[in-house]
């Protein structure tokens, strides 16, 4: 796989502002039982359709990641936005194809977020590439990095599975596929009027699965357009629905839109971990979910396609999973 990177959003536009969100408890799934051969894990496959088809959200728990290793993650996100500017600054770089990114600016949908972005998988390969200060940020979320890949394949093979494909459809494609770790930081709300660490987006990929250190992420409701705040319980793992396996499921299940809010009384961090098929692996919509009431809604496209997506003109400033829509007027 080439070096190149790392937008892994793409632009939605601003959705009509509505009061302060709402709690939400998202949907929750036991990972231990989809590891049972038993009427158990068809249960869970059921769950996990349900919550994909409805809202495009859900929560996991018993992953089997430690405790340990999810806080040292975020504490190796924490001290790398601590380091010094002049180590950071080492990875700024308006090239989104270098393979680590750091990016404090507050451009574009980044309201108040600075990021580190990097490929994950294969280790090995990215690694070497990743910050040496602080001293302990590559074992600390090179641990978490592999950990959290193992979760994010299990979950994909069910959710093929919650679609009727069966869970080997893309036979080693997955495995294959890319891990882009988006690592972010906010700062604390301290301005009034200053409420978003991040505008609304949905993420590129098949599954983003978020770790952060506080509340803050908040998705909307794909049917009310109403935001809802995401109530994450600690040790669980808040997982969503990216563009292109809207586009794979045909539309069955939706790329979830979602934004950070800053937090009242801390700075937060979030360690988003993206989950697609391999850079020019082109998606599909899957031949088994079309027929002639549900004819091809999607073209088909890769992650390199993504990257070389912006909005303009001649997108008509659609977002990316829009310009995959075939319109039917086309
Ligand atoms: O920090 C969060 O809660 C959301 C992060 C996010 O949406 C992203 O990195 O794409
Ligand atoms: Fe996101």
């Amino acid at each position: 796989m080439s070096a190149a990177l790392l937008s892994s959003i793409s632009l939605v536009p601003p959705p009509v502002p509505n009061g302060e969100p709402e709690p939400v408890q998202m949907p929750v799934i036991d990972f231990s039982k989809l590891q049972q051969t038993d009427g158990s894990r068809l249960a869970v496959i059921r769950d996990v359709e349900t919550a994909c088809r409805e809202i495009g959200c859900f929560q996991v728990i018993n992953h089997g990641i430690s405790k340990s290793v999810m806080e040292r993650a975020l504490s190796a996100a924490n001290d790398f936005f601590k380091s010094p500017a002049q180590s950071k600054a080492e990875f700024m770089s308006p090239d989104i194809t270098k393979p680590v990114r750091y990016d404090c600016s507050n451009e574009g949908i980044n309201k108040s977020r600075s990021y580190l972005k990097h490929y994950a998988h294969p280790l090995e390969e990215w690694i070497k590439f990743w910050p040496r200060e602080p001293p302990s940020y590559r074992i600390k979320m090179g641990q978490y990095a592999v950990e959290i890949r193992r979760v994010a394949l299990c979950l994909m093979h069910a959710i093929l599975q919650s679609l009727g494909l069966g869970q080997a459809y893309l036979g080693t494609k997955l495995e294959e596929g890319i891990q882009l770790l988006a690592v972010n930081s906010y700062p604390q709300s301290t301005q009034p009027g200053v409420t978003l660490g991040l505008a609304p987006h949905s993420d590129y990929g098949f599954i983003t699965i978020l770790l952060p250190s506080c509340p803050g992420l908040e998705v909307m409701d794909p049917k009310t357009k109403v935001w809802m705040s995401v109530q994450q319980p600690a040790d669980t793992l808040h997982v969503h629905i990216g563009d292109h396996l809207e586009a794979l499921s045909n539309g069955k299940y939706r790329t979830v839109v979602h934004r950070a809010a800053l937090h009242s009384e801390n700075s937060r961090v979030s360690i988003a971990s993206i989950h697609g098929l391999a850079m020019n692996e082109k998606v599909r919509s899957a031949e088994e979910l079309v027929d002639e009431q549900n004819p091809v809604m999607y073209k088909e496209s890769s992650f390199r396609d993504f990257l070389d997506f912006s909005p303009s003109k001649e997108t008509k400033n659609k977002s990316y999973i829009d310009s995959l829509r075939i319109d039917a007027a086309e």
